[in-house]
């Protein structure tokens, strides 16, 4: 398994070992013991997967509130995706700043998304299957959404604006101006 560091401290690429032969690969996609061999060490409780038609379907920016905010582990078992996460931990150095990274179930690269960060994606190929576990269950009531265009945040998402497939939820998410974090110091790594 490798683990690399991205930009904000905490959100790493995490691509477990890949074991190709005649027939195809085999992979351990997740396993706790090789993670916290890692100092990773999260108790996951929910898995969660999205089916995504075509290319430019974003879904995000979003993140769950303390006492029910999500760390979360994302992977592409078909397609691939642009992942972005959004550092929203108040006296963070890096608050409002964002990393992206490219995962497929070519490149077999998953994405640590920890509690403090928004989350979201936008797909690259159609019929994208994202699966993610995350460290809570889902509490909508605690949901705190943002504009994944907002011009605050300024994400590269590689696509048009005008061409971005959304739910009425995120077409309609709040400005990051008018967001306050409930995520305090505590939640720096
Ligand atoms: C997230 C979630 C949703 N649902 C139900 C609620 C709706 O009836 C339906 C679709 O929900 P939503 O439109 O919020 O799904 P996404 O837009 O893919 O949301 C996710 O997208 C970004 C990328 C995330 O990181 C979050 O995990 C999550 O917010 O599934 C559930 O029953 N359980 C759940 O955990």
């Amino acid at each position: 398994m490798l683990i690399e560091a991205t930009r904000l401290p905490g959100v790493v690429i995490v691509t477990p070992n890949r074991f190709g032969d005649a027939r195809g690969h085999f992979s351990e996609v997740w396993n706790r013991d090789t993670l916290r061999g890692h100092a990773i060490d999260i108790e996951f409780v929910q898995d969660n997967q999205s089916l995504s038609r075509d290319v430019g379907v974003v879904r995000g920016l979003h993140c769950q509130a303390p006492p029910r905010a999500q760390d979360k582990l994302v992977r592409v078992a078909q397609g691939a995706i642009f992942d972005v996460a959004v550092d929203v931990r108040r006296g963070s150095e890096t608050y409002g700043q964002w990393v992206g990274v490219e995962l497929s179930a070519e490149n077999g690269r998953q994405l640590l998304v920890p509690r403090g960060f928004l989350h979201g994606f936008v797909t690259r190929e159609p019929d994208t299957l994202v699966i993610y576990k995350c460290s809570d269950s889902y509490a909508p009531d605690t949901e705190r959404p943002v504009f994944w265009a907002d011009p605050d945040l300024a994400i590269d998402w590689g696509i048009d604006p005008a061409q971005a497939i959304l739910s009425a939820k995120d077409a309609e998410a709040p400005a990051f101006a008018a967001f306050v974090t409930p995520f305090d110091e505590q939640e720096l790594i």
